[in-house]
């Protein structure tokens, strides 16, 4: 097949690739690799043709077989459309959000809906797109008891990594951290400065407008912003509206479940964490509900609810960089024996928009032979 690459050369482009060297990808396919502003310039070693393609060149595109673009909704909006309209009949394969909620587009998470790609492809469908990090790092945790039907109500409050916002406002928190250490360095390293006084002075930077929060708005760096995305009409945040929409649409359920929470910004670099409450249709004990998260999928594991495993296994710093999932802090709530808590940490980068797009690739290609 000959598949075509977009957005390569960006964050979540480079994740793909990479996975895509990792699991030796290349050796099946015939790549060619897309830029929208270095047509001509080498291309990397895996791509057939020595030079990249213009993205923008609807010709081009047509002659693939299948598209992976992590380019963004602007290249979307602009080439999807006109693409499809010329009669191509290829598969897109997408990261950005733009096309998720349409009746045309199919949101792919393989080990949650894996059947309802399939019977997509059987119908001749062609858009297949990445869901939003938090849905699917929520919905590969708790997929266990969705496909039990066991699941009334959840309420994730996130703990949203700075790599969700692009590139830049990783870099942007980076510099935040190091101007903070900065201000205070000489009276850190003197054992008899006031901890108190540092702390002033830190928060006076924060506070001064001096710190560059160009992307974020605000400063990220000894702070949180309990805000991602666009405000709507209900109240919510885009991010929060995103759970209950696109997980519903995942699990293709017939009545809605309810999901609905906070979505909050943290000085954490790549991986996204949740807290979950999660409201059961019965009171089971809490073994058989480990049990059921435990072998939904060979990525996620249970932590023990210890502070020894919780420290060790359920941090952005254990999972960073990493296809993990693991659940932890399970314990039935006060609320009562159907109120269950959790937190779950996963690589927003990984399984939260890399890795779908690449096991749709392999599923196409699994097709093929
Ligand atoms: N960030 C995230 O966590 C998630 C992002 N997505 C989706 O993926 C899209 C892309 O996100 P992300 O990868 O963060 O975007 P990036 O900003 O990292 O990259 C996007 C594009 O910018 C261009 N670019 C310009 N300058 C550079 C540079 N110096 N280095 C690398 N690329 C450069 C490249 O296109 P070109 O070669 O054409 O110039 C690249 O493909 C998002 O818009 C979103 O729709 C989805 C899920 C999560
Ligand atoms: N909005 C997410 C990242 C992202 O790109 O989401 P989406 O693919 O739904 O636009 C975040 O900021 O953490």
């Amino acid at each position: 097949m000959r598949i075509g690459i977009v957005g390569w050369r960006g964050m979540v482009g480079s994740v793909l690739v990479e996975r895509m060297r990792e699991e030796g990808d290349f050796s099946k396919i015939e790549a060619s690799f897309f830029s929208t502003s270095q047509a001509g310039q080498p291309a990397p070693s895996e791509a057939t043709e020595p030079t990249l393609l213009d993205a923008h060149d609807l010709q081009s595109l047509a002659q693939m077989d299948a598209i992976i673009t992590c380019q963004g909704s602007e290249f979307t909006k602009s080439m999807h459309g006109p693409l499809m309209a010329s009669g191509w009949k290829g598969i897109w394969i997408d990261a950005a959000s733009s096309l998720r909620m349409d009746d045309s587009a199919t949101i792919v998470l393989d080990p949650v809906n894996g059947d309802a790609i399939a019977k997509a492809l059987d119908e001749g469908k062609q858009t297949f797109v990445g869901g939003n990090c938090t849905v699917s790092l929520m919905l590969l945790a708790l997929g266990g008891l969705f496909e039990a039907d066991l699941v009334e109500w959840v309420s994730p409050m996130t703990y949203q990594a700075a790599s969700g916002g692009g590139a830049r406002h990783m870099k942007e928190l980076l510099k935040q951290m190091g101007e903070l250490h900065h201000c205070v360095a000489e009276d850190l390293s003197n054992p008899a400065s006031s901890v108190l006084e540092i702390e002033r002075n830190v928060t006076a930077k924060m506070n001064s407008g001096e710190l560059d929060a160009t992307e974020f708005g605000v400063p990220l760096a000894g702070s949180l912003i309990p805000w991602i995305d666009s405000p709507l009409q209900s109240g919510q945040s885009r991010e929060e509206w995103k759970a209950q929409a696109e997980a519903n649409k995942i699990l293709d359920t017939d009545t809605p479940v309810a999901i609905d929470g906070l979505c909050v910004r943290v000085g954490a670099l790549r991986c996204h964490s949740q807290a979950l409450t999660i409201k059961l249709k019965q009171d089971l004990p809490l073994s058989d509900i480990e049990g059921l998260l435990a072998n939904h999928n060979p990525w996620v594991h249970v932590v023990p609810n210890t502070p020894e495993a919780t420290r060790a296994q359920l941090t952005p710093t254990a999972v960073t960089g990493t296809l993990q999932i693991p659940v932890g802090r399970l314990r039935k709530l006060a609320m009562g024996g159907e109120y269950l808590s959790a937190f779950t940490v996963g690589d927003q980068l990984l399984w939260g928009a890399a890795e779908p797009l690449r096991r749709m690739l392999t599923i196409l290609l699994a097709r093929q032979s």
